[in-house]
């Protein structure tokens, strides 16, 4: 079994796995839709994560793909069910490998779509990254879910464009100074 990881799988592999490939789905844009009131917020006061929504054959969406022996596979879900519990849903994709000599293969990806409960849906920039400043769940700031995957992908895709992705950090980076909660630093380079 594989698993697409596109936000805090990326970051946060509590779980087994024997292989990692990075690459990308086609059909999805990735964005900031989903509230998360059990992880980086709470019911009264929820943060913001990812999910998939979809968009033209064209775009892409780049993560790591992760193989799960098949020993694993059962505890696997089962854990994963259990942390994506606040709105994702398992289905197949195709994954791309970013590397030409391997061939797409069918894999599972956790997605929230637009009828989960927690569906949180559009939102301009700035109102997204004034939500995550102020939101705390029980896995930590909001902050640090965005942060963390905006350098997990520059690490692993510098190629990738996601202007949704480092416009929120560079949004969040910009406010966390207005508000002296950190000091003036330089902007991340895409
Ligand atoms: N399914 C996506 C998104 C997963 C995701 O970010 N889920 C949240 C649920 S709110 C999570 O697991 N968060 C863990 C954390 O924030 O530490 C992925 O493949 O990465």
């Amino acid at each position: 079994m594989w698993v697409f990881g596109y936000g805090s799988l990326m970051w946060k592999v509590d779980f087994p796995y024997s292989e990692k490939v990075i690459g990308y789905i086609k059909g999805y844009q990735r964005r900031f839709y989903q509230f998360s009131t059990d992880h980086r917020g709470t019911p009264e006061n929820p943060g913001r994560v990812v999910t998939l929504v979809p968009a033209s054959e064209d775009s892409r969406v780049y993560g790591i793909a992760y193989k799960i022996k098949d020993a694993d596979v059962d505890s696997v879900i089962k854990h994963l069910d259990y942390r994506e519990k606040g709105g994702y849903e398992r289905k197949f994709v195709t994954f791309h490998p970013k590397e030409d000599s391997m061939e797409p293969f069918e894999m599972t990806i956790y997605l929230a779509s637009f009828d989960n409960p927690n569906y949180a849906g559009h939102a301009e920039i700035e109102e997204i990254a004034h939500q995550v400043v102020q939101s705390v769940g029980p896995s930590g700031p909001n902050i640090d879910y965005v942060c963390n995957l905006a350098e997990i992908m520059r690490k692993v895709v510098p190629e990738a464009e996601d202007d949704h992705l480092f416009k929120l950090e560079a949004n969040i980076l910009k406010l966390l100074q207005q508000e002296g909660r950190i000091k003036d630093i330089a902007q991340p380079q895409n």
